[in-house]
């Protein structure tokens, strides 16, 4: 592998040693850069390395029950509530009051923890920015620690960027918006930091330090008060929350600061997790501000969910939208729950971008970006995202229209009716046909992504549509199900069952068709064929990987100065 084409390395391409002043039992394989080093202090690295020797066995645990859970779904069982805490279901209790400089979320815009998209998206006119070091990001050394430089400059107030190829300078509105963090999953690990000789929980060092360095000044200059705020992705039961409301419980003590300060939404995104929301509210309830319905994820999840149950599988990926019973509850559910428990029920992401070169295609993409967003605000979300600058103006617009000057809906809008949605609800099977297109499109897709998250980047406009690793994830795990159970593609009168074979001959179609549209030059120098690589293997394995990014992340672990990673 060349390494030089991702531009880890020092230019001349030495291997050099670190410098970073590390505490005992730690120690930093990743690039030495002084910019990092400023975020890499001793004090800090104590810090990550204190949550994660308290943490590190809960986190393991939460682990193996997520795979007890998947062999229980594997063997024939369904999610559903648990008896076990229907008392807290029950239960009359309400989470702790929304802060006031977050009680109006109406729009939230999200993006990578790049520079200019940072300070571009303060100053969006978007209620709340969510920096994110997840889905949207390429988990690289370079992005993660540039990343939270970029945060605490933008915390100070102080972040600027000079666009040296259009001479434009970038730097904060007087006015911007709210910022959230959302660290990575439980799943990933830091592979460039070693705690105790083992790599780092990935989320813990996201949130870790960037807490550490902006406590302070966030909740004075965005929190009034309060803060830090989160985004907590990808979590599978209550037990995954309450490590949360620990780290943050620890947090606020080393910090000194009042417990219930920092505050956090959870994505809702995964298929257990619809079962468990109350509970993740109550766990969380004294640092929770609301939940999100992670419509991508949860896609993804409920065929991971299935993997063993033909009976349900999905059809193309496009015509699994909100409007499906089974999502239509769960965002009715999501509000319900929210509402009762005095929270915020966020929406989510439609997945359309505006398209620059086509004026009646653009329109087209924002009349479903604006039909997305009435469907929400109408069935009672306080809020919604958007992926890009240019459709912050009319998701604002619709949600105004009919919220009035209400911050929110959390008092007016109960949604009792959604208190009979029954476990059949939340897990009925999505309607409607698979094709071939549907198949090619999945596989063309898939690959672009792997390519551009190789070499760095971890969102992309791919045929005017915003994908990121959720969505990539449903592409990956719809092609598997499909070849897995030979499935008929009966949407374009075909008739045609769905092999190995089949899918060989699709990648190879697929990526000439790529080379053809990103051309011979980009191509060459792209990695293509290594993301052709890692998706085929995917999508044709015996057993279904748990997630594409934990697969390939090795192949972005670059260690200094010993080498690749082993992980
Ligand atoms: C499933 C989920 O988890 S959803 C949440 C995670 N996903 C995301 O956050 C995706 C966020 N969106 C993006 O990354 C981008 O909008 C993309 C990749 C989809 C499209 O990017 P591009 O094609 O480069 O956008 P485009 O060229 O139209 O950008 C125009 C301008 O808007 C800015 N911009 C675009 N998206 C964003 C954003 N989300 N935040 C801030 N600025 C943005 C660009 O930086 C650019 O700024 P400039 O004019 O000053 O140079
Ligand atoms: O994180 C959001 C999602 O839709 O997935
Ligand atoms: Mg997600």
């Amino acid at each position: 592998m060349d390494l030089g084409t991702h531009g880890y390395r020092t230019p001349s391409e030495k291997r050099i040693d670190s410098h970073y002043d590390m505490p005992e039992g730690v120690d930093i394989r990743g690039r030495y850069d002084e910019e990092f080093a400023k975020i890499l202090t001793r004090d800090a690295l104590k810090f990550v390395a204190d949550l994660q020797r308290e943490f590190r066995n809960h986190i393991k645990y939460a682990i193996e029950c997520r795979r007890e859970a998947k062999n229980r779904y594997n063997e024939g069982a369904l999610p559903g509530f648990d008896p076990a805490t229907r008392y807290i279901r029950e239960g009359e209790w309400v989470c702790a009051p929304v802060p006031p400089s977050v009680s109006d979320r109406k729009v939230e815009i999200t993006g990578p923890v790049d520079r200019k998209m940072v300070i571009n998206a303060l100053n969006s006119g978007a209620k709340v920015f969510m920096a994110d070091f997840e889905d949207a990001l390429s988990p690289s050394w370079e992005n993660l620690m540039r990343g939270q430089v970029n945060l605490k400059d933008a915390v100070a107030g102080t972040i600027s960027f000079h666009d040296k190829s259009r001479n434009k300078v970038y730097k904060l509105n007087d006015q911007t918006a709210k910022l959230f963090v959302r660290p990575r999953g439980w799943h990933l690990p830091e592979a460039h930091i070693l705690i105790d000789g083992e790599p780092a929980t990935g989320c813990l060092v996201d949130f870790g330090l960037y807490f550490y360095h902006n406590h302070a000044t966030f909740r004075v200059n965005q929190g009034a008060g309060f803060g830090p705020f989160f985004y907590l992705p990808k979590m599978e039961n209550s037990r995954e929350s309450r490590i949360w409301n620990n780290v943050f419980e620890r947090a606020e003590k080393v910090a000194g600061i009042e417990r219930g300060s920092i505050r956090a939404t959870v994505l809702i995104e995964t298929l257990p997790a619809v079962f468990q929301m109350d509970e993740i509210l109550y766990e969380l309830r004294d640092h929770s501000v609301g939940l999100n319905c992670g419509r991508w994820d949860y896609i993804f999840s409920y065929v991971k969910t299935f993997q063993a149950h033909p009976d349900r599988l999905l059809p193309d990926r496009i015509l699994v939208g909100m409007t499906q019973h089974f999502m239509r509850s769960y965002s009715d559910l999501l509000i319900r729950t929210c509402h009762k428990r005095g929270v915020h029920a966020m929406g989510g992401m439609a997945a359309q971008i505006p398209i620059k070169d086509d004026p009646v295609a653009n329109e087209a993409a924002l009349e479903l970006v604006k039909k997305d967003k009435l469907r929400e605000v109408t069935a009672g979300h306080d809020g919604t995202w958007a992926a890009h600058p240019g459709l912050i103006p009319a998701c604002m617009e619709i949600f105004i229209n009919n919220m009035g000057n209400a911050p929110n809906q959390i008092k007016t809008m109960k949604r009792g009716d959604a208190a009979n949605l029954t476990e059949q609800d939340l897990l009925q099977i999505p309607r409607g046909t698979r094709s071939m297109e549907g198949l090619r499109l999945n596989t063309r897709v898939g690959i672009q992504y792997v390519a551009a998250w190789l070499t760095g980047s971890g969102s992309v406009p791919l045929y005017n549509l915003m994908e990121d690793a959720a969505t990539a994830e449903i592409s990956r795990v719809q092609n598997w199900q499909w070849i897995k159970y030979g499935v008929e593609l009966n949407g374009d009168g075909l008739g045609v069952k769905v092999n190995k074979e089949l899918f060989g001959r699709v990648v190879e179609e697929e990526m000439a068709r790529i080379e053809k549209e990103v051309g011979k030059e980009k191509f060459k120098k792209g990695m293509y064929k290594e993301a052709c690589k890692f998706f085929t293997k995917q999508c044709t394995s015996p057993t279904l990987d748990d997630f594409l990014t934990l697969d390939v992340y090795n192949h972005i672990v670059i260690h200094h100065p010993r080498g690749l990673s082993n992980l």
